[in-house]
């Protein structure tokens, strides 16, 4: 099956009454229903995405050294460049390459009384040779966290929540994080994890996809949908903390990429609007409450209502090396068990 998901348009959230009102709506079901939907109408020009493919591109085709150069092994904030290869999701190895990228700040070393998550905040590495790179990517974070904002409040007011309810969680130092990602056609061995099913940790994912193909969503019954490309939209999803925020009333969905045939590439980056790591995300107060079954129950992947400690469990299980060499002691402490 392809082709099942609502497509948005935020515009009509500036429109008259009855337009705003039915687009409140249609995110409340989508939100609610599915967690996963495509979005149009959000303003980001067809020349700032051509800007950022361009540039995406021009990275994945530099010489492997320089992309190497880059690389997460040499930051403790797991910060850069990941390997075909090198990622686990779900306990399997993920067949696709990305960089990481971050809010630019200093690198934040967690003091002895300060928990482990801090240590996601730190600089990025970007590539000599490549110095536009920089400029397009933090100009992509900069528009696409006002689109999510944007987004977040309508999706807040149509579950009749106040809008502004989360906004503290993402003042000064939102732990925004973009990841330019390649998956190259199948794996030797033929398995087709580009990415294997997972939720994402914090409360909204922007997508932008090229043409290929290769993502799916889990739907209702278990079975994985197809999500195609619809031309100008992104793809949005809800994650952990927003299940957290509702109290299970909107649910993270479980998603993967499913590899390319052949040695055919498929590109794609995901924006994650994240909050302060140190936020705490309280249950907001909605109309819906009474009608909220709970937070999915599952002891291989709890949930956490402080953000940071739902971040860093998924950065270690997924990049096993960095976690192995710089951070044993939190292994130790049992944050982020594997699944
Ligand atoms: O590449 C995609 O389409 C999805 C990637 C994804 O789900 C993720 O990196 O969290
Ligand atoms: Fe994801």
């Amino acid at each position: 099956m392809s082709n099942q998901l609502p497509v948005l348009d935020l515009s009509a959230a500036d429109g008259d009454p009855d337009a705003r009102a039915r687009f409140r709506q249609d995110l409340h079901s989508a939100a609610r229903d599915v967690g996963f939907f495509h979005l149009t109408g959000h303003g980001v020009t067809e020349a700032e995405t051509e800007d950022l493919m361009r540039t995406l591109r021009a990275f994945f085709a530099l010489p492997e050294a320089e992309r190497l150069a880059v690389s997460n092994l040499n930051s403790p904030h797991f910060r850069g460049y990941t390997r075909t290869g090198d990622e686990r999701t779900g306990g399997s190895r993920d067949w696709r390459d990305q960089l990481d990228i971050g809010a630019e700040r200093a690198p934040h070393v967690p003091g002895p009384d300060e928990p482990g998550y801090w240590w996601l905040e730190g600089p990025n590495q970007w590539p000599d040779s490549l110095p536009e790179l920089r400029t397009a990517a933090l100009h992509w974070i900069d528009r696409l966290s006002s689109v999510a904002r944007r987004l977040l409040h309508e999706l807040l007011a149509a579950i009749g929540a106040p809008a502004d309810f989360y906004d503290d969680a993402f003042a000064e130092r939102p732990h925004l994080h973009l990841k330019l990602v390649r998956y190259p056609g199948s794996a030797p061995d033929g398995a087709a994890q580009g990415v294997g099913a997972h939720k994402d940790y914090g409360f909204l994912t922007l997508l932008l996809q090229d043409e290929v193909g290769g993502l799916q969503v889990e739907g209702p019954d278990g079975t994985f949908l197809d999500v195609p490309k619809v031309p100008g939209a992104f793809v949005i999803n809800l994650g952990e903390l927003l299940e957290v925020a509702t109290n299970g009333y909107l649910k993270a969905t479980n998603h993967r990429v499913v590899s390319p045939p052949g040695d055919r590439e498929r590109y794609s980056v995901p924006f994650f609007y994240n909050p302060r790591l140190d936020a705490r995300i309280e249950p907001v107060p909605f109309a819906h409450a009474d009608q909220a079954p709970g937070v999915t129950q599952d002891s291989t992947n709890p949930l956490f209502a402080e953000y940071g400690r739902n971040e860093i469990k998924g950065w270690l299980r997924a990049h096993p090396q960095v976690a192995r060499r710089y951070h044993a002691e939190l292994l130790n402490e049992g944050v982020g068990a594997a699944r």
